[in-house]
């Protein structure tokens, strides 16, 4: 499947301007796994570093499956005009194959989106959005846009989704901008 034809937002959407992830700036929304925010344990043998507990899970009534999503790879700008959550559990998107992903959340403003964030995050950047917390679905925008996916199987709704009034435009940074490079 190739890439989708460029997103356009026309001129009824609002701009939001997509920034490299970080571990402080999406904390909270989730979390970024890195290694490089807790000291390593050393095992098998001196042959490995152990970086422990990087991500809250969490499945409530459920249980955490393990699937595979491979979604359409998307081109920047975006548009965004649906956001969802899960109230029963978090999701984590673990990147395969060199995929990069454009990863949309938005805090809770009465029961509704609030103002989205975008963040770019790379290959070696896996992310697990927090329960409950609003996102856009899977928006691959680079490689082959396959996902190692571990979040909640189990009974009763877990998908609420909310249309966004005003569509949302995301974009790169200006080239030339700090973030441009990163
Ligand atoms: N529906 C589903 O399995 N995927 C979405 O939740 C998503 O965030 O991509
Ligand atoms: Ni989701």
């Amino acid at each position: 499947m190739g890439p989708m034809t460029p997103d356009t937002g026309g001129d009824d959407a609002a701009t939001v301007t997509a920034r490299p992830i970080t571990a402080d700036a999406f904390a909270p929304f989730g979390e970024l796994i890195t290694a490089d925010r807790t000291p390593p344990r050393t095992i098998n043998q001196g042959l490995c570093q152990r970086f422990t507990d990087l991500a809250r899970l969490d499945a409530g009534d459920g249980r955490i499956g393990v699937s595979l999503f491979r979604a359409q790879v998307r081109t920047l700008p975006h548009r965004l005009d649906l956001m969802e959550r899960h109230p029963g559990g978090s999701q984590c998107f673990v990147p395969l194959d060199g995929s990069h992903v454009l990863v949309t959340v938005a805090p809770d403003i009465g029961g509704a989106p609030g103002t989205p964030r975008a963040f770019l995050a790379g290959p070696d950047q896996p992310v697990n959005i927090g329960r409950n917390v609003w996102h856009g679905v899977l928006t691959p925008i680079a490689g082959s846009g396959l996902f190692l996916v571990l979040d909640r199987l189990g009974p009763g709704r877990n998908l609420e989704e909310h249309r966004l009034r005003r569509p949302v435009l995301i974009r790169l940074p200006p080239a030339g901008s700090a973030d441009a490079t990163a």
